[in-house]
């Protein structure tokens, strides 16, 4: 019988219009491979939501749209995770946003309340809006939290 070794995946999703939360996802991708471990990052549109179930991992980036919504390129993802209620899936979220607005980076909310009760949520991260070298620090101690 051939013994094979299980590799627990991680992946980064996230959505980005002007570029402030694909920077952040950037981040954290640094962030991972500088503790080792492996990732694979796909903007929303790029990752099939079938994969889901072969993930260890997943950290959700989104920026806020509205009036603190969820964009909507991300209700199939935010459907997918909530549907497959899958607790030992480890999961972050982040975001950026603008506090000018009513609800500060409220999708990022609403995505960490959802993942609270549907999957074993480990942190969430909010920027305002173009992260900063200072946010650099923030992304590792976010890492450092995935086991
Ligand atoms: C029409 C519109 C509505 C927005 N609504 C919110 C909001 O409710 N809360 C918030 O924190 N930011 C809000 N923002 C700010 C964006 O979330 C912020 O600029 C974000 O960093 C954009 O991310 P991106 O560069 O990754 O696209 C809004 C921006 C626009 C243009």
């Amino acid at each position: 019988m051939a013994l094979t070794s299980y590799k627990p995946r991680t992946a980064i999703v996230y959505t980005s219009v002007t570029g402030n939360t694909e920077h952040l996802a950037e981040m954290l991708q640094t962030a991972l491979l500088n503790q080792g471990i492996p990732v694979e990052l796909y903007r929303v549109e790029e990752f099939l939501l079938d994969e889901l179930p072969y993930f260890a991992q997943v950290l959700i980036g989104t920026y806020t749209w509205g009036s603190g919504e969820i964009p909507k390129e991300m209700y199939g993802l935010y459907q997918a995770i909530e549907q497959l209620g899958n607790k030992e899936l480890q999961t972050a979220v982040f975001g950026t946003g603008d506090r000018f607005f009513a609800e500060f980076c409220g999708a990022v909310d609403r995505f960490r309340d959802m993942l609270y009760v549907k999957t074993l949520l480990i942190a969430s991260l909010k920027v305002e809006l173009m992260p900063q070298p200072k946010d650099v620090i923030r992304c590792e101690k976010l890492v450092a939290l995935l086991k």
